[in-house]
């Protein structure tokens, strides 16, 4: 009989993509990949919660969500384009007993959130882990950077750049430019059509080719963002993306994983050298980057201010990048 008590199970969870996944993901920096089933119902559930929240009227919506940090926290309005609200950590932790209160609509909206961020955490941490495996790196070099990122922060204390966005396209008129984000990777999901990432493999400085992102929540567009970038010293592209409008409109949940706040990123992890805090990494990612999500006037100033710098927003595929 053969002895079946000496293996240990392999470290870490289970692999979830193939080889030829992980090199689409690597040279794309994209890939749609079907959702496992709780990450699909919490999305869903999310969805739903979303829009009631966006029903409520714009009072409502601004005083349980004040926006802090521009766009950075809270909710936000762009005018003829969106509105989105951006989670960092919990907002109101208390529920009332008044199941038509704002209170309450908040706390279910949270709840939700805080179901569906550790759903896609876990798929996220998931294909890191798969992109360690594949470069031969251990599966701790994931510790430190993904450290309080995984589930929502009970505050504002212990928050990190991590964040979960809840968006409403209005109809037609809602879109986001061209841009690529800036944490390690982010999961979209959404209720209708507008997202579309840009094949770098058919598209060339005079010609972008896009694709339609799968609508619905069992399938997400996983992209990969300019920290995984760095980290991976260019061998992984940073995928391109932009939302285009459709006359209905459109929900989406946006789950962007960033790296903690909490330690300094040792770059010798990765195969190369030094260590930086965790806001140097941060501010260098940014660098030549306008964000996409802020007001159109705000957009024309950073990138008025670029140009004065001599900076030209990153030009990856198409001029005038953003980031998300
Ligand atoms: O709404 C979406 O699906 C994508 C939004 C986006 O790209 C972003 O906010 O960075
Ligand atoms: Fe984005």
């Amino acid at each position: 009989m053969a002895d079946q008590t000496l293996i240990p199970p392999p470290p870490g969870p289970p692999p979830l993509l193939n080889e030829d996944q992980l090199l689409h993901l690597a040279q794309q920096g994209w890939l749609f990949l079907e959702l496992p089933e709780a990450l699909a119902q919490s999305t869903t559930d999310l969805l739903g919660r979303s829009a009631a929240y966006f029903d409520a009227s714009e009072v409502e919506k601004n005083s349980l969500y004040p926006s802090k940090q521009g766009t950075e926290f809270g909710y936000y309005h762009v005018a003829d384009e969106k509105e989105y609200i951006t989670f960092r950590c919990r907002v109101h932790s208390n529920a009332t007993s008044n199941a038509s209160s704002p209170a309450q609509l908040a706390t279910s909206l949270e709840a939700s959130t805080a179901k569906a961020w550790h759903d896609a955490g876990l798929l996220l941490f998931r294909i890191l882990c798969d992109i360690a495996r594949a470069s031969d790196l251990d599966l701790s070099v994931w510790d430190d950077i993904l450290d309080g990122t995984l589930t929502i922060p009970d505050s504002r204390d212990e928050m990190t750049y991590t964040l979960m966005r809840l968006f409403r396209y209005f109809p037609s008129t809602g879109h986001a430019e061209e841009h690529t984000d800036l944490g390690l990777l982010t999961v979209c999901i959404g209720d209708g059509s507008g997202l579309q990432v840009l094949d770098r493999f058919n598209s060339s400085t005079s010609n972008s080719v896009w694709v339609d992102a799968p609508v619905g929540t069992r399938t997400a567009t996983v992209l990969v963002g300019q920290t995984l970038r760095t980290l991976s010293a260019r061998s992984m592209n940073a995928g391109a993306h932009r939302v285009v409008g459709n006359s209905q409109g459109r929900h989406s949940v946006v789950f962007a994983l960033r790296h903690s706040t909490r330690h300094g990123i040792d770059f010798s992890l990765f195969g190369g050298e030094g260590r930086v805090p965790s806001t140097e990494l941060w501010k260098t990612v940014q660098i030549g980057k306008v964000n996409i999500n802020t007001a159109k006037e705000a957009r024309e100033m950073q990138r008025q201010k670029l140009r004065l710098a001599g900076q030209e927003a990153e030009v990856v595929v198409n001029p005038q990048m953003g980031h998300g």
